[in-house]
């Protein structure tokens, strides 16, 4: 499995300066497919000293025979190798800060006892007012329970820490939007329901991640019926939504009217079938979903109660048969299920100009190698391919507009304003099948997603504020 995407690692090295250069031990990295990116001399010395390299590799198994050839060399002791991105992780990726000092009695008679309790009671006789006098209306609760976390499956709540840390990161970096990990050590949704339902007097919102299908489905319904404050499952619906994005745009480059193509989704589990009903609600009429058994079809009785609802609004023609058989004909393939499932002979069965978006994570359903030129726009959910479809798009702006209006839903009308709003930022004149959808770092983004979200909110009638910047507007 290909986890990184270029991997830098830093070697420490202790060198005998009487037996090797730094010359020599530079030119063998260079030799072995290493590029130094950084030095430090961690321990300096007349006849010994120790460095840590930073040297960066093409591909991860470059870093193996690297270090061995750097072990082999005369003089040159290799203390240690270390993954930045492990180094990165040590000790977590976030921490809480407090907005105002404590320096004095009277700071601390302030915003602890006694002075603190006549804000609790205003909030006691005014509920409402949580949202101004606590953290409430900036912060969101990312909830997962491990059980599908990103494409590497049920690893668990510890092991889906790193990533729930990181769309926190995403949230606060992306969006002034402060984020809280929750990874929760039960898989039973009556339970799930119940933990979040008393959570959510701390939040404004709830972003569930990363639960597998079809729990998430229950999970999230029943929750939106509990709560007055958005619940939103990111891999449904932040997926959805940059989908569409990417797909209008993709379709403006091949000139297809969406009311006219066949799209084969594969991988009908959470974020499958959110993207599929999002396509269907922008006007796709030709959609088949593909899972691990084949085709979803009426002719079959299925066991998930979802993919009988899906079987319902889908498959028009009803198709049966594998992937390699529904791709026939297809004009865009939609992968949000495994790596490696498509294959280039599955792609030649397209029709002239493909569309493939591979968006399992953190290997594609097939590689741009293998998808080769005849696919004419191709994406995945990685960070270091053009063209990146992910949810992190979305999720932040989305939250954005949706805390600042206080929202109480995030409605289908409020995803899919998001979803033009992303796609709009790319021009016709910057469009082509390597931009069709802006990158994470374009400053656009955010604001674009959270006006489009917020004039949505206030038009349906589900914000509960207009932010300041919206009033006195036409
Ligand atoms: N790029 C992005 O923004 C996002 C990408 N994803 C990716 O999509 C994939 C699915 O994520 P979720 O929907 O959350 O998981 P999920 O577990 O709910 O769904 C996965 C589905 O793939 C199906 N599947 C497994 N093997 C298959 C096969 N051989 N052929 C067809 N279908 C098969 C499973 O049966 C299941 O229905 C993951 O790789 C995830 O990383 C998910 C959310 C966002
Ligand atoms: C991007 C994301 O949320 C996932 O792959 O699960
Ligand atoms: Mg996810």
């Amino acid at each position: 499995m290909r986890l990184e995407g270029g991997t830098s690692v830093i070697l420490r090295v202790e060198m005998d300066k009487q037996a090797v250069t730094f010359g020599e031990l530079v030119s063998l990295i260079g030799q072995q497919g290493g590029d130094i990116v950084a030095i430090d001399v961690i321990q300096p010395g007349r006849k010994t000293e120790v460095r840590d390299l930073t040297v960066s590799v093409v591909e991860p198994s470059v870093v193996e025979t690297l270090s061995a050839a750097v072990s082999a060399m005369k003089g040159i002791h290799l203390v240690n190798v270390s993954d930045r991105t492990f180094l990165l992780h040590l000790g977590g990726k976030i921490e809480v800060h407090s907005k105002v000092p404590i320096k004095n009695r009277d700071d601390l008679s302030r915003v602890y006892t006694p002075g603190v309790a006549k804000v609790c009671l205003a909030i006691r006789d005014d509920p409402s007012k949580a949202h101004s006098l606590t953290i409430r209306r900036n912060t969101v609760a990312v909830v997962s329970d491990g059980t599908a976390v990103l494409g590497l499956g049920d690893i668990g709540p510890h092991a889906a820490m790193p990533v729930m840390e990181g769309k926190a990161m995403l949230f606060k970096e992306l969006a002034g939007v402060d984020a809280f990990p929750i990874c929760l050590d039960t898989k039973d949704p009556e339970e799930i329901i119940a933990i979040v339902k008393a959570l959510a007097p701390t939040f404004g919102g709830i972003n569930l991640e990363d639960i597998s299908s079809p729990r998430c489905f229950e999970i999230e319904n029943r929750l939106k019926e509990l709560l007055d404050i958005p619940v939103f499952h990111d891999d449904q619906h932040g997926t959805a939504v940059v989908l569409l994005a990417g797909l209008l745009n993709a379709l403006k480059i091949v000139g297809k009217a969406i009311e006219e193509i066949k799209v084969v989704v594969c991988g009908i589990g959470a974020a499958g079938v959110a993207c599929s009903r999002m396509l269907l609600a922008a006007g796709v009429t030709h959609l088949v979903g593909v899972d691990k058994d084949g085709a979803i079809h009426r002719g079959v009785r299925y066991e998930n109660e979802a993919w009988n609802d899906y079987a319902a609004i889908t498959n028009p023609r009803q198709e049966t048969g594998r992937l390699a058989d529904v791709i026939a004909g297809a004009d865009v393939f939609i992968g949000l299920s495994r790596p490696r499932l498509l294959n280039n002979e599955d792609v030649r069965k397209m029709k002239p100009d493909p569309i493939v978006f591979a968006m399992a994570n953190p290997d594609p359903e097939i590689s741009p190698e293998e998808a080769g030129s005849y696919v004419r726009v191709y994406a995945t959910g990685r960070s270091d391919y053009p063209n990146q479809l992910n949810n992190v798009l979305a999720f932040p702006g989305i939250f954005r507009g949706a805390l600042d209006a206080r929202a109480s839903t995030i409605s289908e009308s409020m995803k899919l304003a998001a979803a033009k709003a992303i796609a709009s930022i790319v021009t016709d004149e910057e469009l082509n099948e390597e931009y069709i959808i802006p990158s994470v770092f374009n400053d656009k983004v955010v604001p674009a997603v959270r006006k489009a979200v917020i004039q949505e909110a206030i038009h349906s009638g589900v914000a509960r504020k207009i932010p300041s910047d919206f009033r006195n507007l036409d």
